[in-house]
């Protein structure tokens, strides 16, 4: 079952013991090529993880592999369980029924139509299948980002770059996930536009949705997550609380440079 946004909005969402997602002995090939050593990762319900790491790092490859997306010649190994299912071996489009929605750094949005209309798109597996409710959720989705419900006429194809980042949050909430995956939603914005999309997604949390945030903005990443994970070349080599990540030497030399004491994006 999706979450649904109504039911649980603006309660603030405890975390049950039971992840929505865990990941066992995940590896992850191009051909030959090992991107992803076997790593461990859960996703409790209603929480914010993220995986920081530097450019090629897997932190992608990670994300492609839950998805079932991975480009040509990948392939991954090990154990997916999302909300009590082996997905290893699904296809992309069962894993979206299921609940998995990913968000990836291109954003990949419909130029030419209207913002109305790629949020639609996302819900229209949902609508297909009968399920009610999609006028309401994308009401939700507007109260989430005013601005979209503003633009709703104009081109996707015409908004900014922090608009269209929101565009793709918006979407991908249509289609009601129980668990988001946030490819880098900071890639290419102004640090003002940064701020904007990491509170938003801190106010994602009202929704009940868990999330899995990607990024190389360690800062910003690790002040809206509950629990991270440090991947590097491939492999995990750190993980725990954000508080604690954030304040780890590893962590502060590497990522968060003089000033990673302070907790703000
Ligand atoms: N399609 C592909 N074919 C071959 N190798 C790939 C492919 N995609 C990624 N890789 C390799 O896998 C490794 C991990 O890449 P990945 O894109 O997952 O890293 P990343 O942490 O997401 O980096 P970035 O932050 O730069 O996006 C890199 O060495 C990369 O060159």
């Amino acid at each position: 079952m999706s979450a649904d946004l109504s039911s649980v909005a603006g309660t603030g969402v405890a975390i049950s013991a039971a992840p929505v997602l865990s990941v066992r002995g995940l590896s992850a090939h191009y051909g030959k090529v090992a991107a992803l050593d076997p790593i461990d990762l859960t996703v409790g319900r209603g929480e914010i993880v993220t995986v920081i790491g530097a450019n090629g790092a897997g932190k992608s490859t990670l994300l492609g592999a839950i998805m079932g997306a991975l480009p040509l010649r990948g392939h991954s190994r090990g154990s997916i369980v999302f909300q009590d299912m082996e997905v290893q071996g699904w296809d992309i489009e069962r894993r979206v029924g299921q609940g998995l929605s990913l968000v990836p750094e291109r954003r990949e949005l419909f130029a030419s139509m209207s913002v109305r209309d790629n949020l639609l798109l996302g819900g229209f597996r949902l609508y297909r299948a009968g399920v009610q409710g999609w006028r309401d959720t994308l009401d939700e989705v507007y109260d989430l980002f005013p601005r979209l419900r503003e633009r709703a006429g104009q081109a996707a194809g015409t908004l900014s770059g922090g608009e269209r980042q929101m565009l793709a949050l918006g979407r991908a909430l249509m289609a009601r996930p129980a668990l988001l995956m946030l490819d880098e939603p900071s890639l290419g914005l102004a640090p003002r536009v940064v701020r904007e999309i990491f509170q938003t997604i801190a106010r994602l949390r009202s929704t009940g949705v868990s999330i899995l945030l990607v990024e190389q903005n360690a800062r910003a990443a690790l002040h809206v997550a509950d629990r991270g994970y440090v991947l590097e070349t491939g492999a995990v080599v750190l993980e725990g609380e954000s508080r604690m990540l954030a304040g780890h030497p590893r962590v502060i030399e590497s990522y968060l440079g003089l000033a990673g004491t302070q907790r703000s994006p």
